[in-house]
């Protein structure tokens, strides 16, 4: 049986694989790795390198067939911060893609506590009055009033994954 390597033990990220490859013939293996960037990236860019090292070392740590690494941050647009989100896919033959999810608005006291240095997942219990929200619906649920949970949110950037990495796989990559 081929391996995925998931680059974390977020129940709500693991979910969104499972969401994509759970019933094929791939067995889905979580595993905590260190995303190589700042525990609540600010940007765009940081983001999606942590996706990438996430998914790099997770295919290694496993020794897996493919590695995925999905990566949760904030970036700062016209003075107003917003949600984003990236996934990585890489495999042993050295391809590698990204794609960005969606990204939606944070209220402004949320955008404050960014600024003087919080992290969002403790900001995010403190505005529910609940813990967990990052293993479960999210930023994201919280802000679309339920509508898209964390787990549904990052299975579509795996479709975007692996929909990309089939194409690659068919027709020659481009680099990202
Ligand atoms: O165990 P890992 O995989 O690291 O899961 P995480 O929830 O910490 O997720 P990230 O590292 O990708 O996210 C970076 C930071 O942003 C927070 N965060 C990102 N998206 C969030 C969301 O939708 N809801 C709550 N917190 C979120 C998260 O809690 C971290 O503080
Ligand atoms: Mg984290």
């Amino acid at each position: 049986m081929k391996t995925i390597a998931v680059g974390t033990k977020n129940e709500a990220k693991v979910a969104a694989v499972r969401a994509v490859f759970g019933g094929s013939q791939w067995r889905i293996v979580p595993i905590d790795v260190p995303s190589g960037v700042s525990a609540q990236p600010l940007s765009d860019e940081e983001t999606r390198r942590g996706a990438i090292q996430r998914a790099k070392r997770a295919l290694e740590a496993a020794e897996a067939e493919i590695g995925i690494g999905l990566e949760g941050g904030v970036m700062n647009m016209d003075g107003q911060w917003w949600l984003c989100n990236w996934g990585a896919l890489v495999d042993r033959n050295g391809i590698t893609v990204a794609a960005g999810g969606a990204r939606l608005a944070l209220p402004p006291d949320i955008g404050a506590g960014l600024e003087a240095g919080r992290e969002l997942g403790e900001l995010m219990e403190e505005y529910t009055g609940r813990r967990n929200i990052r293993t479960k619906e999210g930023a994201v649920g919280v802000f679309t009033n339920g509508r898209i949970d964390r787990a549904a949110m990052f299975s579509h950037i795996v479709q975007l994954l692996v929909g990309q990495y089939e194409l690659f796989c068919q027709n020659g990559p481009f680099t990202v």
